[in-house]
């Protein structure tokens, strides 16, 4: 540790006592994510418990050069909250308070160190509903979450995290507390900050508190699993439901995800072995919907699209229907999985499928690749499983290499090279491929403006 940090340190004892851990377990606990890649190297953690104490810490990083790391509950995919360089993370466990609940507003203002999961419960207490729904509910913080604009399973209805954020407080890497859109639903008063510091990965500044909307319960949320027999067909079974039906699911997944799924414990849907698969959910608000969507399935299997399928019948089926897409994540991690999260528009899915889907067969012959994803919003997660005699190194450079060539057709295509996830330190070096050089010079230019000496979470999204 340099004698900079030592000073910081000093400092940061003196304001948090306690709550500035400088042991090895809280270092090796806080300062990674799910990625695994890097290895956590923090200087120390601190645990801040108000807005002022934050804006306290981002005032001796600023004196002594200290660059900091936000950490929430640590399930991110891309890096964005690794502290692998000596950093100091900044661990909102301790702000994790509901603050205020308004039912006229349908407004509930969180400290971000809020679980999902607890929102998701809290809402429903109130008779009302958090929409952003994905696996790691049970641990992801809100603030995490408003970093990455996360996603999830029920996009295609609701939305991303940004449209569920009517207020926001943050602490910018200058120290300043900014109260941004104060909850409004409508303000026409020049730039909407609130959106800069949404999915800007923690380097900007730092989520203090946000004010979340909430909205109505969906009722008889009805699940049907369908199998596929190509990809193409998978895109007219979504055509065709949404053409009648408001959907707030449409996932997809191939047999090679289905096959670790069900290895994996979960109970198989029907017999019939199919290439695809795809789990689409609505609201079954009257008889009539629920008749017109068996009307459409039945026109899906006479048109050949559909080999196979089933209805859920209670909230039990849903739930168990449910697995069989949401616990593929954990079915494949033990396979050390290369993850990409790729997005285009709706249209230009079955074409960009067949490209992508080409060239990593090719360059990966022995390599086991895994689709899935919510092909309901153009995003597919492709994974890449590590054969076990390969070591980690050498298959994480054989998918670093092929990688360019898949993110030269996302290009093509005008898609994202991360949908959901972030750029991180993992997709930091491809971000050319999405973002044109103007808009990264303006991304740093603004990085600037927040954060001039560049101390929030560094060495993320991209190098300054
Ligand atoms: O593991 C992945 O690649 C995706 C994780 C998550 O975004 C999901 O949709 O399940
Ligand atoms: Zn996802």
């Amino acid at each position: 540790m340099t004698a900079l940090a030592h000073a910081a340190l000093d400092q940061l004892t003196e304001l948090l006592g306690s709550r500035c851990l400088t042991d090895a377990e809280s270092a090796a606990r806080y300062g990674v994510d799910w990625t695994k890649v890097w290895a956590p190297a923090p200087c120390a953690v601190v645990l801040p418990e108000t807005a002022e104490e934050v804006q306290q810490i981002v005032e001796i990083a600023n004196e002594h050069g200290l660059p900091l790391v936000p950490s929430g509950g640590r399930t991110g995919l891309s890096a964005a909250a690794v502290a692998a360089d000596g950093e100091l993370v900044v661990a909102f466990d301790r702000m994790n308070k509901i603050l205020d609940f308004n039912e006229y507003d349908r407004a509930v203002t969180v400290q971000p160190g809020v679980v999902t999961q607890q929102l998701q419960e809290f809402a429903e207490q109130q008779g009302l509903f958090y929409p952003v729904d994905f696996a790691s509910t049970g641990s992801s913080q809100i603030g995490g979450n408003i970093n990455t604009n996360a996603g999830g399973i029920k996009v295609i209805r609701y939305g991303m995290t940004r449209d569920w954020i009517s207020g926001l407080k943050v602490v910018t890497g200058r120290g300043d507390l900014l109260d941004l859109n104060k909850g409004l639903i409508k303000n026409a008063t020049g730039y909407d900050l609130r959106h800069l510091f949404i999915g800007s990965e923690g380097t900007l500044g730092f989520v203090v508190e946000a004010t979340v909307r909430l909205t109505r319960a969906p009722r008889d949320l009805t699940a049907l699993v369908l199998g596929a027999p190509g990809f193409r067909e998978v895109m007219k079974v979504l055509h065709a439901f949404q053409k009648d039906i408001d959907l707030t699911a449409f996932e997809f997944f191939s047999d090679k995800a289905m096959g670790h799924v069900l290895q994996h414990g979960v109970a198989a849907p029907f017999d019939t072995e199919c290439p695809f698969y795809c789990l689409l959910e609505f609201e079954q608000l009257s008889e009539q919907v629920g008749e017109r969507a068996m009307e459409i399935f039945e026109h899906c299997v006479e048109q050949g699209w559909v080999l196979d399928g089933v209805m859920s019948q209670s909230l039990g089926q849903l739930r168990q229907l449910w697995q069989l897409r949401e616990r593929i994540s954990e079915s494949i991690a033990p396979h050390t999985p290369y993850k990409n999260d790729i997005s285009v528009t709706i249209s230009k899915v079955p074409d960009f499928v067949e490209d992508v889907d080409k060239v990593v067969q090719d360059a990966y012959p022995d390599f086991e690749i895994v689709w899935f994803g919510h092909i309901g919003d153009g995003n597919m997660h492709l994974n890449i499983l590590k054969p076990a005699d390969l070591a980690k190194e050498e298959f994480f450079q054989r998918c670093g290499e092929v990688s360019k060539w898949v993110f030269e057709i996302v290009a093509r295509y005008n898609g994202s090279i991360s949908a959901e996830h972030g750029v991180g330190m993992t997709k930091k070096p491809y971000l050319g491929y999405s973002r044109s050089e103007e808009d990264i010079d303006a991304m740093k230019a603004i990085k600037a403006v927040f954060d001039p000496n560049n101390i929030m979470n560094p060495g993320k999204l991209f190098d300054v």
